[in-house]
Formats: C-alpha cells, structure tokens, sequence
C-alpha cells in the first residue's frame, strides 16, 4: 500500500482563505477519517464552502496544507476517485437531465449503471427536461447522480439537501448511509442539525473560518451532565426568573418559545418535583415534560450566537 493510501481521506492543518478585507477560513483543522461521514457545520458565512471548495481543488487557500486521498486538492489522479456535488447546482442549463448524468458517466473509468441511478433518485420522469427547467430539488438530486455515478472513493456533498421535499430528503440520507456502507467517505455540509445527527460519525462546527467544536454527534450533545434538559408546557408568560430561584445553583429557565419552558442544568429527580410543585403553586399544569440532552441544535446556538449572519 502506497502512503497516500494510509492518509486520511481529508487533512486540513492551518488553512487559510482570505477575500479582501474579509478572512473566510481562519487556520482551520480538520480531519476526516477514511470510511467515514464528516458533516461541516456553521452559520451563514461562516466558512464552509470556501474550506470545501478549497478541498476540492476549486479555490487556491493563502496558507495551510490540504491533503485528499493523500494527493494535493485538485491533483489530476483524483478525478475519477472523488466525486463533487457542489452548492446550487453546477450544470449546463440547455443540458437534458439524462445527457448530462451520461455525459459525466462518460468520463469514468467504471460508471454505475445510469439508468438505475435515474430510477433511485426519482428522475425517470424528467430525463428528457432541460436542466434549467427542472425544479430545485431535481437540480440538487441529478447533482448527487453526477457526483456518484464515477463510484468516487470520497464524496463532497455542500448542502445536499437544501430545497428538497422531505422525501427526496430521505433519499439522499439513504444514499448516503449506504455510500457510508459501502466504505466510501463523505464531507457534508448542511444547516439541517437532523441531518448532521443521522448521517455523520463525526461533527465539526465552525465559525468566523475557525473550528468551535467537534465530536460524535452524542459527544457534543452528553458529554455535561450539567448540561442536560427538562422540557414542559405551560400557560405562556410565567415568571422565569422566580423558578429558576426556586431551583438548584446550576439550573436555569427560560422561555423559548410562548408557553414551551426549558430548564438547564443538572436534572435530577428532586428538580423534576420542584419544578411541577412550582407550577401547581401557580395554580397551572405542567404538561408534556420531557427530561433529554441537550440538542444538537442548542449546542450549535450556543456556540454560533442567536444573531442572523
Ligand atoms: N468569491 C468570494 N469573494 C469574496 N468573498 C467571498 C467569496 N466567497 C466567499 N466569500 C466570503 O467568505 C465568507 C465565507 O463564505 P462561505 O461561502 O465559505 O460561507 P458558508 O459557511 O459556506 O456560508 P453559507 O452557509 O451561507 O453557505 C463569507 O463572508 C463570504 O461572503
């Protein structure tokens, strides 16, 4: 075995990318091991495409290092082992869907059968429609044929899923866990927390062009016990600051949305009966508790801020 092929599938040490006045990846480190499915988090702006695209050999980085299958981003060998579905597309507007999935088959050394790849990603119907005239999802979805039908060893995939229905969504997460299956390895990005917690063995959450955070989608949602939730419902406008006095050093509560409650903090038992004692003394009912981790969601919030990008 060569020694790029003991090398990760991607290896990003201190990368940096910067436009003008503005640095879009920060020195970042990133890792994705062969075989596995990498899911690149992060607000509006924070990064992401520009690391992916730098990965794919698309956008020179000012300074870092970058290696894919062990050979530098953009290296003539990769082409028919890594496969590229980038964000919004990427085709020939006047292009037949069918044509343009064969055109790409055309180039690869041991393509899947396209006519099954139409008929898995649902494209049967359009195959003769220009690809400018096809809806967004079916744009996003021939996109993932092109990406996949050379049988690419890595597969970067930049919000996949945006505009799709929930059962192209479904699809593609299927498509994607048997790509994981099959040992091909996979970098994603997406806004969709559900998305990263299904499909990825490992999560990384950048910001301002830096990683905040990474772990296993379980390490980054259980790994502080005091960092666990009860949910409950209630009449809306409860005095939130009153109940988090009544409870231990440690839990707070807040009202995330009209009449949704959420106390944070280390929940025990003695917290659980505090908390409906508390209630009933307000003379309302607790309903629909709900004791959980925290969500990948309120760990990205907590890290990236509430603000809009
Ligand atoms: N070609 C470019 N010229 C100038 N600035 C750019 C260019 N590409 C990206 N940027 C800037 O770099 C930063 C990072 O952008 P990038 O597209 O990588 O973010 P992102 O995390 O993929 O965002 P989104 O979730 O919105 O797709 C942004 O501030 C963006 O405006």
């Amino acid at each position: 075995m060569s020694e790029s092929e003991n090398r990760p599938a991607v290896e990003v040490s201190g990368l940096v990318k910067r436009y003008g006045s503005t640095t879009a990846v920060d020195g970042l480190e990133l890792r994705l091991a062969r075989g596995q499915v990498l899911a690149l988090l992060g607000p509006n702006g924070a990064g992401k495409t520009t690391t992916v695209e730098i990965c794919e050999g698309f956008v020179k980085p000012d300074a870092g290092s970058v290696t894919v299958l062990g050979l530098p981003p953009g290296d003539a060998a990769l082409r028919p082992r890594v496969g590229v579905m980038p964000q919004g597309g990427g085709a020939y507007p006047g292009v037949r869907a069918g044509e343009m999935l064969r055109l790409v088959a055309s180039c690869a050394a041991r393509p899947l059968a396209t006519g099954w790849l139409i008929d898995v990603l649902g494209l049967g119907s359009v195959q003769r429609i220009p690809y400018k005239r096809l809806s967004g999802g079916q744009q996003q979805r021939l996109s993932l044929a092109c990406a996949l039908v050379g049988r690419p060893e890595l597969v970067f995939l930049d919000e996949p899923t945006a505009g799709m229905d929930p059962q192209a969504r479904r699809l593609v997460w299927d498509l994607v866990a048997a790509l994981r299956a099959d040992g091909v390895s996979v970098l994603i990005t997406t806004h969709l927390m559900e998305e990263a917690e299904t499909l990825a063995d490992q999560v990384v959450i950048m910001d301002h062009g830096q990683v905040v955070a990474e772990g296993t989608p379980a390490q980054l949602t259980t790994e502080d016990p005091d960092c666990q939730q009860l949910r409950f419902k209630a009449r809306g406008g409860l005095d939130t600051t009153l109940l988090t006095a009544a409870l231990p050093e440690g839990c707070h509560v807040t009202e995330a949305a009209l009449g949704m409650y959420v106390v944070t903090g280390r929940v025990d038992p003695q917290v659980v009966s505090t908390v409906t004692a508390w209630c009933a003394q307000q003379g309302v009912l607790a309903e629909e508790l709900n004791v959980g981790r925290r969500s990948l969601e309120d760990v990205f919030l907590e890290l990236t801020g509430r603000e809009l990008r």
